[in-house]
């Protein structure tokens, strides 16, 4: 039987993969894209798009419901089986774009490379081989190189077993029925922000956040968690900090969870689905590691050198890219590795790869973004700073759309040069405010640099001018007058 050789054998058709794909047809190369379930892994089905759609959809029914605005909507009404279709739709959508693009490359040719996707579990049996299996069927497939785009799951609360019913993850949430009448999700992060953020926009759940923390997303500034956990709160969610899961009791018709609170008291709760958002573990289990030499680190990820080689394997042809990659698990940073890899074995590396400007956007309500060093890792890194805040009351747009709340918040070196070394945006279109200051990020710029700028009017990023203004002491409005809404102080290491 003859094997089919390939130039370029990746496993995992999620951001990662894909993108590398397409990127190898740049340069004329034959792909074989191995995909165990569904086309654009985590990134379009139970992730990031149709997590992002169900935000989008509860946004505009949030809206809708509104009171505030001059009109009342009458006999409005939501149903899941309607919202779930939507989010299907809007799934497909981008897997046939996917699939016709595949389709497009499928043929070999002489002027551009060509792709072929195979369903199945792809599993290395030496460095040069793979084998796919699917169902009953296997067939080994020949790579002059590869790259591991396996992504990553749910991670799992020892004893409490996912049902995808009652008890699920976020891969369980296109499987129910209705909306739960009482929810609990486990685990504070983005994504229990984000379906806390869903399922009280949508207001036909009664939503309980499990926090262990003091604070919502804990890797975030204070003020900045503290923001997230009071919008929650005001959205109807009853956030439960400090709480510890001692154990889900299975009743016939409702969940009974037990929590235990860092003051030594307990609570006992009734609800009808708990959602289990504790963070995410990578895939690497029975993809044939061990017969290619390669080790897993301490916390389970793939070790990864700066041009996503796998460092610890015996020949150099197998590269790995997104969540198994132990960087920060994002659709940008898989996307921004798979190409850099492709780029790496046939092209020219026109710089080297950096994360230090990637973002990280999180739907709640209002929305928030960030790029670059907060100053929780400032102080950690010893790293003088100052930062000024600047507020959205102050922003005609922002009053105009009577969505105020939020900020801006940009950190600056405090070294002389004055380099802009982050920024948290809070507020309506603060995923597309980010990205001017990410620009400013990888260019290495500094105050000076970006003071020439004008934004303009009326425009949510006249917030951003005014925050960069503040450093300077040259802002329209003055902290002098509004001390609650204009902010600036600094850090320095003691020595
Ligand atoms: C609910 C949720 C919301 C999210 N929202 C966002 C967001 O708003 N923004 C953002 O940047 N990120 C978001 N993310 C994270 C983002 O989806 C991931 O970081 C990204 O999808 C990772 O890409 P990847 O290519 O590494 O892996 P994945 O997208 O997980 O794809 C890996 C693919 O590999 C396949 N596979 C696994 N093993 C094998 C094998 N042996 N053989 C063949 N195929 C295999 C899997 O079936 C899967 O399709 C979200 C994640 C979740 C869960
Ligand atoms: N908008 C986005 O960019 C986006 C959206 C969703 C997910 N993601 C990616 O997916 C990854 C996973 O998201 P996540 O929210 O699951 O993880 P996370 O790491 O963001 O948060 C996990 C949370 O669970 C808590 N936790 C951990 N173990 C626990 C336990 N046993 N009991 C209770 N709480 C516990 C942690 O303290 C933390 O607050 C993120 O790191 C992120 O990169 C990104």
């Amino acid at each position: 039987m003859s094997i089919e050789k390939y130039d370029l054998v990746i496993l995992g058709s999620g951001p990662a993969g894909f993108s590398a794909a397409m990127r190898a047809i740049d340069f004329n190369k034959s792909v074989c894209l191995i995909e165990a379930k569904h086309l654009g892994g985590t990134g379009i089905i139970n992730g990031a798009l149709t997590s992002k759609t169900m935000w989008e959809l509860s946004r505009d029914f949030s809206i809708a419901s509104s009171v505030k605005r001059g009109y009342r909507a009458s006999g409005l009404n939501v149903n899941y089986k309607q919202v779930q279709k939507t989010i299907i739709q809007a799934a497909k959508q981008k897997q046939l774009q996917m699939l016709s693009q595949i389709e497009t490359y499928s043929q070999p040719n002489k002027e551009s490379g060509n792709i072929t996707l195979k369903n199945g579990w792809g599993k290395f049996i030496d460095s040069h081989t793979v084998e796919i299996t699917s169902g009953s069927k296997t067939e080994q497939v020949h790579g002059e190189n590869f790259i591991i785009a396996t992504g990553s799951r749910p991670r799992q609360i020892p004893e409490v077993v996912i049902d995808q019913e009652r008890i699920i993850d976020s891969e369980g949430i296109m499987g129910l029925k209705e909306f739960p009448e009482r929810m609990i999700i486990l685990g504070s992060g983005i994504i229990g922000c984000e379906f806390a953020t869903i399922f009280s926009n949508y207001n036909q759940t009664e939503v309980h956040l499990l926090d262990r923390q003091h604070k919502v997303i804990p890797y975030e500034d204070d003020d900045l968690s503290s923001f997230v956990s009071k919008n929650l709160e005001n959205n109807g969610v009853n956030i439960h900090h400090t709480a510890n899961l001692r154990t889900i009791r299975k009743r016939p018709d409702c969940l009974e969870v037990v929590l235990d609170y860092q003051d030594g008291h307990s609570k006992v709760l009734e609800v009808d689905v708990a959602l289990v958002a504790i963070g995410r573990i990578p895939n690497l289990d029975n993809i044939g590691l061990e017969n290619v030499g390669i080790k897993t680190t301490d916390r389970g990820y793939l070790d990864i050198n700066e041009v996503c080689a796998t460092d610890n394997f015996k020949s150099c042809n197998i590269f790995a890219a997104g969540d198994i990659s132990g960087h920060a698990q994002l659709y940008s940073v898989g996307e921004l590795q798979g190409r850099y890899i492709v780029e790496t074995l046939y092209g020219n590396l026109e710089y080297p790869l950096d994360y230090s400007n990637m973002s990280t956007l999180m739907f709640f309500k209002p929305e928030v973004a960030a790029v670059g060093l907060n100053e929780k890792a400032c102080r950690k890194n010893k790293i003088p700073y100052r930062v000024a805040t600047y507020s959205n009351s102050l922003v005609n747009r922002a009053v105009a759309m009577r969505a105020v709340d939020g900020f801006i918040k940009i950190i600056v070196s405090d070294d002389g040069e004055d380099r802009i070394l982050g920024m948290r945006a809070a507020g309506p279109q603060a995923s597309t405010l980010i990205t001017s200051i990410a620009y400013q990020i990888t260019q290495k710029g500094t105050l000076k640099d970006i003071r020439q700028n004008v934004h303009p009017h009326p425009s949510i990023s006249e917030g951003v001018q005014e925050c960069l203004r503040v450093f300077e002491e040259k802002s329209i409005y003055k902290p002098k007058a509004f001390p609650d809404l204009i902010k600036l102080k600094s850090w320095k290491p003691e020595v």
